[in-house]
């Protein structure tokens, strides 16, 4: 198995936009393989959580900065942070070099766990694990990942529309994409997977054989 330098250790990044899929494969990957794993999106989550329920306008770059200094992730239960308005909120924070920086180790410490780990976000084969030898980016159309976040937050509750989910997704992609600091792209030597047209099983064992590939490689 090939790694960073110690022998028998791997770690897979797994980044792409939002619903495209990637944290399922990531937590299946994780599965598969007997790693860690880390949803580096709740760290930005968190974050703007935190910046609402004390009242900051979720775009005061000096209360986030305060905020990403101090935060204890064991201060937040999940349900609190799937939701489509942290989803917004988290992809304003993540803007702000700040809030980048001061997440930065936490997500390095991580990765660096012994027998290696799955980290899933925006920048992880880019910026915070560019030595990572398998290294995926996970994609599918606008319509696809709306209907399936349309899906998902039905499921939870939250209702909303196709349309207004798929606005949300327009909206994120471009600022995700279009931020100065760490914007989200694959990596040169990321293997990109489109799910548009793949069942999760279908996904996940096209994941499985690329990661195979990159461990003997
Ligand atoms: N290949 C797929 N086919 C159908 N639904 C999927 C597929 N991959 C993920 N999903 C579903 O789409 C939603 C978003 O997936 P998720 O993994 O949370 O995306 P991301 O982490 O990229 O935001 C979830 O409800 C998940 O079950
Ligand atoms: N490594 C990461 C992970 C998330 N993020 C930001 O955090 C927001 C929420 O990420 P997420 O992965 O939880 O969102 P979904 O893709 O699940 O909708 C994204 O829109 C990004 O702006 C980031 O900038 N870098």
């Amino acid at each position: 198995m090939s790694g960073d330098g110690r022998s028998g250790r791997l770690v897979i990044a797994v980044d792409g936009p939002a619903a495209s899929g990637k944290g399922t494969l990531a937590r299946r990957l994780s599965a598969h393989y007997g790693l860690p794993y880390l949803d580096t999106g709740l760290l930005y989550r968190m974050v703007a959580r935190a910046m609402l329920d004390a009242g900051h306008d979720i775009r005061d770059a000096a209360a986030a900065e305060r905020i990403v200094a101090s935060f204890d992730q064991a201060g937040f239960a999940e349900e609190t942070l799937r939701g489509r308005e942290i989803g917004e909120a988290a992809s304003v924070v993540a803007a702000m070099p700040a809030v980048r920086k001061g997440l930065i180790e936490r997500q390095r410490a991580f990765a660096a766990q012994d027998e290696g780990a799955v980290l899933d976000g925006r920048d992880i084969g880019t910026v915070i694990c560019p030595e990572a030898p398998a290294k995926l980016f996970v994609t599918a159309t606008p319509e696809v990942r709306a209907a399936r976040r349309h899906r998902e937050l039905a499921g939870r509750g939250e209702a909303a529309t196709f349309e207004g989910i798929l606005a949300d997704i327009r909206r994120r992609d471009a600022r995700d994409s279009g931020r100065s600091d760490a914007p989200l792209k694959a990596a040169e030597d990321a293997v990109i997977l489109d799910t548009s047209a793949l069942t999760v099983e279908e996904a996940v064992a096209a994941a499985v054989t690329i990661v195979n590939a990159r461990r003997r490689g």
